[in-house]
């Protein structure tokens, strides 16, 4: 159940794990791509889970069509902008858009800064028409190691000023963060705030390596934390939050059942976790599933509903200024 008093947050969005069937239609006729099929109900399970997959790397395939058809600069910032639209459309008053520079620029080999500019491009101006408050994050796609995240974080220091946060995702069992110290360590300099996508695939030596090592201010799913009791205490104590994604952890096979998913136990430890839809378009979800099915199926009360989208507020990588703003604007 959403409190309409409070925020809904989005904090855990992926752009690039949310482009619309219908405008991978449209892009790849426009730019003569060969797509695996040409009307939207027989691509549909080219690019979106009809089955839970059986892991992580194989639900990352499902993201591969939606950067294949960025033809050119234009499509990038078309898919931020209907990104800012969707958002606004699922009542979010509050966005954080993560997106993989990198990855979206391979297979039309664009320019990586260019992809950074034309995505925040397209989110300003979705701002400006859709009214959502929005934030990005950059992530450096470990699946394709050390060099390109580095380009990823030069394309992303290029446009320091329209970046908020920097992400480490991708295959986190084949590419463990220490591989990734040098480039954390730029990007605290750079002044950048810091997510880790971390105990999703890996166990919980993966999330203190996020937090320790790459100085993650909050963990990417972290489902792996219930593993670990003085990880949990710890995560309470330094109120370092959880970006939850409950459908997400379904189909990616990392938790079994909705009735075992650890997040109404990090909840009752006093960990600011929150609830979030990761990749929208490829689970065929949107956020109010998350809080109205999903969110009740894994056992939250309305207390504890209420309590997470509070989080979303807490943690959102804002200052305290912003966060009053955005409460007040919302409590009206
Ligand atoms: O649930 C997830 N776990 C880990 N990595 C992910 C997830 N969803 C998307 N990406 C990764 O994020 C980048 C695109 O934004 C890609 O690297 C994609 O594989
Ligand atoms: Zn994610």
């Amino acid at each position: 159940m959403i409190d309409l008093k409070l925020p809904l947050t989005d904090i855990h969005r992926h752009l690039d794990g949310n482009i619309r069937a219908q405008t991978i239609l449209d892009l790849g006729r426009q730019h003569n791509l060969a797509l695996p099929a040409d009307t939207l109900d027989t691509l549909r399970p080219h690019v979106q889970v009809t089955a839970n997959e059986p892991d992580l790397v194989s639900f990352l395939q499902k993201l591969d069509w939606g950067v294949k058809v960025l033809g050119d600069l234009d499509a990038c910032r078309r898919i931020a902008l209907e990104n800012v639209e969707d958002a606004a459309r699922a009542g979010i008053h509050y966005a954080e858009l993560r997106f993989s520079p990198g990855y979206m620029a391979m297979t039309h080999k664009l320019p990586i800064a260019g992809v950074v500019e034309a995505v925040i491009d397209g989110v300003r101006a979705g701002i400006q028409q859709y009214g959502v408050d929005v934030r990005l994050t950059g992530i450096m796609s470990r699946t394709f190691g050390e060099e390109a995240c580095l380009r990823e974080l030069e394309g992303l220091l290029a446009h320091r000023d329209g970046i908020t946060a920097v992400d480490l995702a991708g295959d986190e069992l084949g590419f463990p963060g220490s591989e990734f110290l040098s480039h954390f360590n730029r990007a605290r300099d750079a002044g950048f705030r810091i997510t880790v996508h971390a105990g999703e695939a890996a166990g919980p030596e993966s999330i203190w390596q996020a937090i320790r090592e790459l100085g993650a201010e909050r963990i990417g799913h972290g489902v792996k934390a219930i593993e670990d009791r003085a990880l949990m205490d710890f995560l309470a104590e330094q109120r370092i939050g959880i970006e939850s994604c409950l459908t997400s952890n379904i189909q990616t096979s990392t938790v079994s059942s909705l009735s075992s998913h650890p997040l109404k136990t990090f909840l009752q430890h006093g960990i600011l976790a929150t609830i979030n839809t990761d990749d929208p378009a490829v689970q065929g979800v949107e956020l109010a599933h998350e809080y109205e099915v999903a969110a009740p199926q894994a056992g939250l009360t309305a207390e504890e509903m209420r309590q997470a989208q509070d989080n979303g507020v807490t943690i959102a990588f804002l200052s305290d200024a912003e966060k009053a703003a955005l409460r007040a604007r919302v409590a009206g």
